[in-house]
């Protein structure tokens, strides 16, 4: 086991693949949805206005709006056609005008038809409605929105129609009561549209959680909890390019023996001191340090430092902890250390490199003790394991 974990082993049977298919195919559902209700919206609005300037109740804002709208969605369409990539902030863009357009304007058109001034103050307030929809939903959880939501507009829905068969005389009431109904389908379209955009936000971060534990989870060993190698290769990546004005020291380490510990104790008792390890190595680290499990029994730690002496020391710190911890069965467990300083521009994969060959080092030196790379020392540097004489743990 080298301890990497990837999606693959965390979740059997789902592929690496899998996930990033579902996150695709999700993002191509709610785009679809997303332009559905918009056309929804779109048609519903415009059919609004047809039927208005067909009965000749249209008012002067219309005029000027109803082929504007229409112009706009037109052009939102063909511009979605022409930019896919730009498809969903069209589509947010369009929402947010067409919600923000049916209230606007019917409430102004309201305003132009009714005669009496108690109904003109109603007006005003079929533009307040989709801000408080939209407050509402802003506030609270989809269904709570919508039961607030459905509360809301049975409210005004009498307050808006009782109104008229109060106030109005016989004449004025086909005319009021037409704009009233105007004003009463188009609060369930904007309620409608804010549903789904709940809706959809939900199931969107139910997908990004989903998302980042994966990724989490792809990132960390199993067994210590640790970062693992696939996370490391990564933090090394970043702090080699950060402009740090100190130089980045490397540790790895290796524990010694570990191969007798399992054959004479069992693997669970090795996963044990490895897990045991992991805390030790957590324990130690001052901020600035990152750790991880490299792979089998080896670990690595990096940070900045002042140098390969200020390295070899904080090597020497880790490794009396290691050897002063009480380890399971309270077996002798100690562990052998390289260390190497980054000298640009040399990659991870070179940096890794010379602190495993320090490590080589280290074993062949009798193991428990901390080597430093020296480039001199190594043309011939493995070593057998016969050749290795510290003892074994019993
Ligand atoms: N229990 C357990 N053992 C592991 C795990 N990963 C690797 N190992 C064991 O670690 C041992 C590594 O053995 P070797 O590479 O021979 O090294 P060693 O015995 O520590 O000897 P030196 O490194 O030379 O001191 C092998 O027996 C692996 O099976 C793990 O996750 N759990």
């Amino acid at each position: 086991m080298d301890g990497q974990l990837n999606r693959r082993s965390i979740l059997p049977g789902m592929e690496d693949g899998d996930s990033e298919t579902d996150q695709e195919s999700f993002e191509q559902v709610t785009l679809r949805v997303a332009g559905h209700m918009l056309m929804v919206a779109g048609w519903v609005f415009l059919a609004l206005l047809l039927i208005q300037t067909l009965m000749n109740t249209i008012n002067r804002v219309n005029t000027v709006a109803y082929p504007v709208m229409s112009i706009t969605m037109l052009m939102a369409w063909l511009l979605s056609r022409w930019r896919p990539h730009w498809r969903d902030t069209i589509i947010t863009a369009c929402v947010v005008l067409v919600a923000l357009y049916i209230p606007f304007i019917v409430g102004l058109g309201m305003m132009d038809q009714l005669p009496h001034r108690e109904l003109h103050l109603l007006a005003p307030a079929s533009v307040m409605m989709p801000f408080s929809y939209l407050l509402i939903f802003f506030v609270f959880r989809m269904q709570t929105a919508l039961m607030f939501s459905a509360v809301l507009f049975i409210g005004y829905a009498l307050a808006l129609v009782l109104p008229v068969y109060v106030l109005l005389p016989d004449y004025a009431q086909a005319n009021a009561g037409f704009s009233v109904g105007v004003i009463l389908i188009a609060q369930p379209v904007y309620v409608l549209m804010l549903t789904t955009f709940a809706w959809l936000k939900q199931r969107y971060e139910s997908v990004q959680v989903r998302t980042d534990s994966l990724e989490m989870a792809a990132d960390t060993d199993g067994l210590t909890q640790m970062h693992n190698r696939r996370r490391m290769t990564r933090e090394l990546q970043r702090l080699l390019g950060s402009r740090t004005t100190r130089p980045i020291g490397l540790l790895i380490f290796d524990i010694d023996h570990f191969k007798s510990v399992n054959d004479n104790h069992g693997h669970q008792i090795g996963d044990e001191v490895l897990v045991q390890m992991a805390q030790t190595v957590k324990s130690c680290l001052r901020e600035g340090e990152i750790a991880a499990r490299w792979g089998g029994e080896e670990f690595l730690v990096a940070m900045p430092v002042n140098g390969l002496e200020d390295l070899q020391e904080i090597g020497e710190r880790l490794r009396s902890s290691i050897e002063a911890q009480n380890w399971p069965l309270q077996l002798p467990i100690t562990a052998s250390f390289g260390a190497s300083v980054w000298a640009p521009p040399e990659t991870v994969d070179q940096l890794v490199d010379r602190a495993d060959r320090a490590l080589y080092s280290a074993k062949r030196c009798g193991r428990n003790c901390v080597r430093a790379y020296s480039p001199h020392e190594f043309p011939t540097a493995v070593m057998m394991d016969s050749e290795m004489e510290a003892p074994l743990p019993t």
